[in-house]
């Protein structure tokens, strides 16, 4: 079995890592550091504990996974019959030519509605998500319970472990994976630049690996960036532009990912299909992007940074509702062809696509704030500062006409109309007073 890339810690390791249970075993033990027969109690409950667990959940792979891999350190979140049963249950097909999905960052912003849309269509999906603290956890365990309800299960567990992808893709044929799990935002690759090379390098190589050895070996539809364009000034940006220049890390890593995902098609056969998504926003969003973080501070009264470039110029940006970027994932995946590898072998040339999926029409940041103004009805305090250097980009702008061509790819939702949305939800999912309140 090929070991993982970076075995012991959670890919997305974001602002600090997941506590893992052993150090709640750890504190309760030492309460129990008494000698005699304290000591002697807590170990023969230790003991009880663990055999009450064995019988009730692992299954005989359950154990195999345990005597092998004893020395890496793994909770057991996973693993088990009724896990098993979960995710048999989630990838299961409600039309005839479903596709059978595996979804990574499935508690993710886009991951969700991505998820959410396959099982809505009657596709098989399981998703698997770290739940890392990059942004609050709690939104994105709301994220799972809504998951959850329609029939998605998520899979606690980490891309950059290679044991657990290979469970999953003996468990289920997947025909396909939509790799979402990343370590996103421009401006963090400076406070934390391991976690960008641990999620969006060694995470990606660890899954290729997967993919390439599974049987059959799926088609691979994955979250590039917008920021490969970099410093680059012509516009709007076409794929065969050029993409290296990146300007921050977040954005060195995406062109990184698209390099290996060049040479896993070259040498294994794998179908890949790279997006490069623009600014996406929407209900269930990240909490680190601007019109999310700017949102919550107009309605606390407190004052909000907005970065201007040289000589006045303010950034702009295409900004693109999810609703779109989830029918731009859709329309990758569905005309998505087979990988041609097995047993780790090529058998002939595979696909290998990159799409922008953008709106196709940039937006000035001051102009998003005004628009949240409208809907929050609250005036925002604005700081002006010089754009600071860290990684950002003065402008995007994505042609889209090579998406629209292959599937018909068709932005709908204006940032007006998609911030309404956007505004609607918040106030309700954090339960704002009512009068603010939307109104129409
Ligand atoms: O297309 C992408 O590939 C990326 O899109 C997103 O990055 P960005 O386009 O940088 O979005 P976001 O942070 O919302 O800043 C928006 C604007 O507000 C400006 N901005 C930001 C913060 C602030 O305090 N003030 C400010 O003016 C700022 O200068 C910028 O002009 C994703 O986060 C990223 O993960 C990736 O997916």
């Amino acid at each position: 079995m090929a070991p993982s890339v970076q075995d012991s810690c959670p890919s997305t390791p974001g602002k600090g890592k997941i506590e893992r249970s052993s150090s709640h075993f750890g504190r309760v033990a030492n309460r129990w550091q008494s000698p005699g027969s304290a000591h002697f109690f807590f170990w023969s409950f230790v003991l009880v504990g663990f055999m009450f667990y064995a019988v009730v959940h692992i299954s005989p792979s359950g154990l195999h996974f345990m005597q092998h891999h004893s020395s890496t350190v793994r909770d057991l979140t996973w693993g088990g019959l009724l896990w098993e049963k979960q995710i048999e249950h989630s990838a299961h097909l409600k039309r005839e030519t479903g596709l059978v999905v595996l979804v990574t960052g499935a508690a993710g912003f886009v991951g969700t509605h991505v998820s959410l849309a396959l099982k809505r269509r009657g596709d098989g999906v399981v998703g698997i998500d770290n739940f890392n603290n990059y942004y609050d956890p709690s939104l994105k365990r709301s994220r799972q319970s809504l998951l959850e309800k329609q029939g998605v299960f998520v899979v606690e567990g980490d891309i950059n472990d290679a044991v657990l992808l290979e469970r999953l893709f003996s468990l289920i044929p997947f025909t396909h994976v939509v790799h979402l799990a990343a370590q996103a935002g421009v401006r963090y690759a400076m406070e934390n630049p391991g976690s960008y090379v641990h999620s969006n390098i060694a995470g990606l190589v660890t899954l290729f690996e997967a993919c390439k050895a599974a049987n059959p070996q799926p088609a691979i539809v994955w979250a590039s960036s917008s920021s490969v364009y970099g410093l680059n000034l012509k516009t709007p940006f076409s794929e065969t532009d050029r993409t290296d220049q990146p300007a921050s890390l977040y954005a060195a890593t995406k062109k990184a990912g698209e390099e290996i995902a060049h040479t896993y098609n070259h040498i294994y056969g794998l179908s890949i299909t790279g997006l490069r998504f623009f600014t996406v926003y929407g209900p269930w969003g990240r909490p680190d992007m601007a019109y999310f973080s700017f949102t919550k501070d107009i309605l606390r009264g407190k004052p909000i940074d907005l970065y201007q470039g040289p000589n006045g110029i303010y950034p702009a940006r295409d900004f693109t509702y999810i609703d779109d970027i989830v029918k731009g994932c859709l329309g990758s995946l569905d005309t998505a062809k087979k990988s041609t590898g097995s047993g780790g072998a090529k058998n002939g040339t595979a696909q290998l696509r990159v799409f922008n999926l953008g709106n196709t029409s940039p937006v000035p940041v001051p102009r998003l704030v005004n628009i949240l103004e409208k809907y929050l009805r609250v005036k925002a305090i604005k700081n002006i500062m010089r754009m600071p250097k860290n990684g950002d980009v003065p402008f995007t702008h994505a042609n889209i006409s090579h998406a629209r061509s292959e599937f018909g790819y068709n932005p709908t939702t204006d940032l007006s109309m998609g911030l309404k949305k956007f505004v609607k939800w918040y106030l309700t999912y954090y339960d704002t007073p009512l009068d603010r309140k939307f109104h129409d």
